[in-house]
């Protein structure tokens, strides 16, 4: 993949998504934080950008939808035939969010027990984890709390966005889904994750739940570095003077309200 390729014009996001139910959303700010978006307007978004690639990991239990959730998204297709992901699997995915490029790493992991071992051992360093349940299927909802737990050993969890995520929501009846939804709405709250309901054979919210994914961990990646950043601004330039050969920082500019 060239990073250097210019980025899709169905991956340009100019604007915050928004979540899907308010009672399980991340945050409910309609834009991005003020801090961000001035960052970005700045180009002061240090290490968040072009070489930068967040890591985000699938789990849950097999056949839930997880690779077909990928492949909906990334290649827009979807393969009714199960085929068992053996360990681990990856889709790359560039974005541009507020004008700062941006790539996600979509880690999908195997959901069978004889193929887990090897999968939890690429559950390290992800930036967000998306657990993904079936929501025809109960005990897939109740196994999620075991997923999360499994994927934060290998994590910080105060650090780490989480999604819930129901699929094959094509299946369910409407009072099926009002039901399940009640019940995921809890779990989610419990985790402290946003919640999303999804169909990869329809295609129902995949690309806005992942524009939200992309949208999220960019804006916590930008905060987290302007944070680190602290009194080494970011942006500060280091120029070689061509006469002394010394070494010196360029004078910041004064920074508007809104970026301190
Ligand atoms: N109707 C319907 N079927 C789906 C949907 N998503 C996935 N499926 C079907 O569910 C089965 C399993 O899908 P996968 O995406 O392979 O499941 P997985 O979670 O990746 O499974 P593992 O790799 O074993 O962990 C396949 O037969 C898919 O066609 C959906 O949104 N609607
Ligand atoms: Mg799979």
């Amino acid at each position: 993949m060239n990073l250097l390729a210019p980025v899709r014009r169905d991956r340009v996001l100019a604007e915050l998504p928004q979540y899907l139910r308010k009672e399980a959303a991340l945050h409910t700010r309609r834009d991005f934080h003020p801090r961000v978006t001035c960052a970005c307007q700045e180009h002061r978004t240090g290490t968040v950008g072009r070489f930068k690639i967040s890591k985000v990991i699938v789990v849950g239990d097999l056949s839930v939808g997880k690779t077909c959730l990928i492949n909906r998204f990334c290649k827009d297709t979807f393969d009714k035939n199960y085929k068992a992901t053996i360990g681990v699997d990856f889709e790359m995915e560039r974005f541009e969010v507020l004008g700062i490029p941006f790539s996600l790493q979509l880690w999908d992991t195997a959901g069978q027990e004889r193929f887990k071992c090897i999968a939890s051992t690429y559950y390290r360093g992800a930036q967000a984890i998306i657990i993904v349940f079936n929501l025809n299927d109960v005990a897939s909802l109740e196994h999620t709390k075991q997923w999360l737990a499994d994927a934060l050993k290998e994590n910080d969890p105060s650090s780490v966005l989480l999604f819930l995520v129901g699929s094959k929501k094509d299946l369910s009846t409407p009072a099926q889904y009002v039901l399940m939804e009640r019940d995921a709405l809890k779990v989610a709250q419990e985790m402290k994750a946003e919640y999303w309901a999804v169909s990869s054979l329809t295609g129902e919210n995949v690309r806005e739940f992942f524009f939200r994914v992309a949208a999220l961990t960019f804006e916590a990646n930008v905060l987290a570095e302007l944070e680190r950043s602290g009194a080494r601004r970011i942006g500060d330039v280091v120029r070689i003077n061509s006469d002394d050969n010394n070494l010196y920082l360029t004078a910041s500019k004064k920074k508007p309200p809104c970026c301190l």
